[in-house]
């Protein structure tokens, strides 16, 4: 039995591909195997010892000690693209309620009084403040082309607007998703130059904290809107500030709101809502539920972020176990060394690494794997081991 501990609310659909006889899973328990989470902040939590999987049911993992589970052989997974629709759609209407004013112009209605007749006379001497303008031919600069920048990108140049992109690292998946039609800035500045919608879309790293800052912002456009539905602190809040107040900037779009940007008119908050429909719920529950299953039973790594990619057909009959380890020569061999002294057959083998990690599944015909699992797990460099015992 395995015992899965959610620290936040986890889609049923997701929590229901793990079955309930041979996972226990409760948002409190001691000990548990693995950990399932969307927003928590894990950074200051004692995660226990006998963790040996995360599963971030989402795409940011900024909440999560990565280098300190790297750190203990503690794979961290999370759903890649499960929720970009529902984010492209917040993004996509967020550029409309900005264009055309319409949260201070739902503000203005809430405010009208009167009867009817007073009402009516209100609104067409009211409506010449909230005219707007249209999306054909505007720019969209969007900063990250993955799951859900090229989304937003593809969703804009259907819209009529010309788009501009900006990723140095744009993964050959998602390049073949982008539509030709997106145009390539050179670099972030190159690229706000040319925008009046500025999208964000990379996640919250030490190179994008405080990406858009007041320097940037006197690149853009005059009466640019910039959109962030990625993390807080990608913008300098205050910078923005100054730039609305001054009337540099047009709105300011964001899912973060906080007390610094609260109740200004040109900007539009929404409360972390990017990744919240039901769909995108399931999505992601799903896809890391399916992951952290595959990895408890099998050892399999599929969409880790400090993991390789790791899968292989288990052998009937054989016992499996998986290292992690540092990433230095030699430890196959050793690996290998310590099972062969016990006269245990190696049946299969797979050795992947990733930066300063290496994993290995090895299957081995039979045998009790006990002793030399004990003397694998005592090789220096070895962050982890874990036997799986065959069906
Ligand atoms: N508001 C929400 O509810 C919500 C929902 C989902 C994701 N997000 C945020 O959006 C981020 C992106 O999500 P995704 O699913 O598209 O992730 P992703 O990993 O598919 O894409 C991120 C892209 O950013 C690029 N990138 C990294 N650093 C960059 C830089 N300095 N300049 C330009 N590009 C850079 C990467 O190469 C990658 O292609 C997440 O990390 C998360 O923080 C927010
Ligand atoms: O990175 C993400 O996937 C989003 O920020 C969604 O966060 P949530 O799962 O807490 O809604």
């Amino acid at each position: 039995m395995f015992k899965i501990q959610t620290l936040n609310n986890i889609s049923v659909n997701g929590l229901e591909r793990l079955p309930r006889d041979r996972f226990e899973i409760a948002s409190e328990m001691a000990k548990p195997d693995a950990i399932l989470v969307r927003s928590a902040d894990m950074h200051k939590l004692d995660i226990p010892t006998s963790v040996k999987a995360i599963g971030r049911a989402g795409a940011g993992t900024n909440n999560i000690p990565i280098a300190a589970m790297s750190k203990r052989g503690v794979p961290v997974f999370n759903a890649p693209g499960a929720n970009a629709n529902a984010v492209k759609e917040l993004v996509l209407s967020a550029m409309l309620l900005t264009a055309r004013n319409i949260p201070a112009a739902l503000d203005f209605v809430k405010k009208l009084d009167g009867d009817d007749k007073a009402m009516h006379e209100a609104v067409e001497a009211g409506k010449k403040k909230f005219v707007g303008f249209e999306l054909p031919s505007r720019t969209l600069g969007v900063i990250g082309l993955g799951a859900i920048g090229v989304k937003v990108a593809n969703a804009a140049l259907e819209l009529g607007m010309e788009v501009w992109g900006y990723d140095p690292a744009m993964t050959v998946q998602n390049a073949w998703q982008l539509n030709s039609g997106v145009r390539q800035a050179l670099s972030v500045d190159d690229l706000l130059s040319k925008s009046q919608f500025v999208s964000l879309h990379v996640p919250l790293l030490d190179a994008t904290r405080g990406l858009i800052n007041a320097d940037r912002i006197k690149l853009m456009k005059k009466q640019a809107v910039v959109l962030n539905f990625a993390r807080a602190p990608i913008v300098d809040e205050q910078a923005v500030i100054e730039a609305l107040d001054a009337g540099r900037m047009h709105a300011y779009a964001c899912d973060f709101p906080s007390t610094a940007l609260q109740g200004h008119p040109r900007v539009l908050a929404t409360p972390h809502l990017g990744a919240s429909t039901s769909e995108a719920e399931d999505n992601c529950a799903v896809m890391v539920a399916d992951q952290i299953r595959e990895f408890l039973e099998l050892g399999t790594i599929r969409n880790s972020v400090n993991f390789p990619e790791a899968q292989l057909p288990m052998l009937p009959g054989a016992t499996r176990l998986c290292i992690v380890n540092q990433n230095v020569p030699n430890m196959v061999g050793q690996i290998s060394t310590a099972l062969a002294k016990r006269g245990l057959n190696i049946a299969d083998l797979l050795n992947k690494s990733r930066g300063d990690l290496a994993y290995t599944i090895v299957d081995v015909d039979g045998g009790d794997t006990g002793e030399a699992a004990q003397e694998i797990e005592a090789i220096p460099g070895v962050l982890a081991t874990r036997v799986i015992a065959g069906r």
